[in-house]
């Protein structure tokens, strides 16, 4: 058994499965490849998979195929499986708690596993104001809840979002997100009264525009087009995920939130990507000492298990009519259950410090690469969310989605799942599970770094 260093150095038994990259023929193998024909016969390609391989287990920093290769996983199922993808307490609850009820309603027969997690997420979440919590299943939810409740508690329907946003799927979250492809196509008519207002991008604005020009920018951008008197939210991910990992400059969140409190519009900031650990904080918010009004949470929250949830001041959600929020399955109590383990299990390992070992780690690997490939032009990130974005030079800086497509493909041929991202599509991504081990980590950075340098 591989052992995982704990706060304190105390070494820990921690993985169930080898911690290793092991290729065992053919990728995809036979199973995969029989799976990928059922598949054809069965899902719509309009369901993409970034992997051509099946899994058949997972656990700390690795997924096993059904050909039995096991990967390097850098992905968490997309920022989710944070303390892995069965983690120890998050499985024991699990099987603990189904063994009582699977679903009562919490609308109809409430339980305290929902209540628990909203007293969790409530003490966690920044705010030095009462708060309170619903939950839902997923992030789409629970950002359009979250508008609906900002909505009913100013009596007004702007809603601002931002350039490169990303906030789901659904109709209302689709017109919230940017990126057109291929989130939106074919899927319009958008709901109304959603406006997009540029955002900081360190690496591509005006060298000289700091945090605060930036955020004046948008101010001005909606008291001339939209009329502060009319917004209701300001919607924004605190570091934007699917759109590039892309971190505003300091002092640009502050200085939003000070004029939205003074127009009295609804700060929510999406922490779905950002939240629980990820970014070496709690909550990225944070890290400049931003308190929004709410916060959607999603993905990382209950190990893997659907959960999402907004959390926030009280006073917002006693606006909104008594049986105005709900749904059959939100905050389903295996769920709830998970996400306290899942919450518990961040404590125990000190993940917050986890991600920030990452983050030094990925950092003294790939950060010398911007200076030495002209092909590299950023990188960026916090905790355990860090990027590289990719350029055909550094005087461009034109978008080279190519490039990250390419080093993505050499690392999965050799074991390692890599993401991208981007509105260009022009960026690696790296989300590691915070559980995963540095010689695993270590050993998948010498694979990107050859990625990258077969590019270059
Ligand atoms: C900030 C932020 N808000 C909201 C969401 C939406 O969360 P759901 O649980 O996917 O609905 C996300 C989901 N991001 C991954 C989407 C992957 C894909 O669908 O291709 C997010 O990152």
């Amino acid at each position: 058994m591989l052992r995982f260093p704990l706060k304190g150095s105390l070494m820990v038994e921690m993985y169930r499965l080898p911690q290793e990259i092991k290729l065992t023929g053919e990728f995809p193998g036979p199973s995969s490849r029989a799976l990928a024909h059922r598949r054809s016969q069965a899902v719509p390609a309009s369901v993409a998979s970034g992997l051509p391989v099946y899994a058949a287990d997972a656990d700390g920093g690795v997924i096993i195929d059904v050909d039995g290769n096991s990967l390097a996983d850098l992905g968490a199922g997309i920022a989710v499986t944070t303390v892995g993808a069965s983690a120890p307490k998050v499985v024991q609850a699990v099987q603990e708690s189904v063994t009582h009820f699977t679903h009562t309603c919490f609308m109809v027969t409430p339980y305290e596993g929902y209540i628990a997690v909203s007293e969790k997420l409530n003490e966690l979440i920044p705010g030095r104001f009462e708060k309170r919590s619903v939950l839902f299943n997923s992030g789409a939810e629970a950002v359009e809840n979250a508008v609906k409740i900002a909505r009913a508690a100013t009596g007004r329907n702007a809603v601002v979002v931002f350039d490169h946003a990303y906030h789901g799927r659904t109709n209302l979250t689709m017109a919230l997100t940017a990126k057109v492809a291929p989130y939106k196509k074919g899927f319009g008519p958008f709901a109304p009264e959603i406006y997009r207002a540029p955002m900081s991008y360190p690496y591509r604005d005006d060298q000289s525009m700091d945090g605060k020009e930036a955020a004046q920018r948008t101010i001005n951008m909606i008291e001339k087009q939209i009329g502060s008197e009319y917004v209701a939210a300001i919607l924004i991910e605190p570091i934007q995920g699917e759109g590039g990992f892309i971190v505003p400059a300091d002092g640009f969140l502050p200085t939003l939130v000070a004029w939205a409190r003074e127009k009295g519009i609804v700060f929510i900031a999406d922490e779905v990507q950002t939240g629980f650990c990820r970014t070496g904080k709690w909550f990225a918010s944070e890290y400049e000492g931003v308190e929004p009004d709410l916060v959607t949470t999603a993905k990382g929250i209950a190990g893997g298990m659907p959960l999402s949830a907004v959390t926030g001041r009280a006073e917002l959600f006693d606006k909104v009519q008594p049986g105005g929020l709900g749904g059959t399955y939100g905050g389903n109590p295996v769920s709830c259950a998970a996400a306290l383990a899942a919450i518990e299990t961040m404590q125990d390992l000190d993940l917050n410090a986890r991600a920030l070992h990452i983050e030094k780690l990925v950092t003294a690997a790939l950060a010398p690469l911007v200076d030495e490939l002209d092909i590299v032009g950023d990188f960026r990130g916090r905790g355990a969310m860090l990027a590289l974005e990719f350029v055909a030079d550094s005087i461009s800086k034109a978008p080279h989605p190519t490039a990250a497509k390419d080093i993505a493909a050499y690392c999965q041929q050799r074991g390692v799942l890599i993401l991208t991202c981007g509105t260009y599509g022009n960026i690696i991504r790296l989300l590691p599970p915070l559980t995963i081990s540095d010689e695993l980590l270590k050993q998948s950075m010498n694979i990107l770094i050859e990625g990258i340098r077969s590019v270059s």
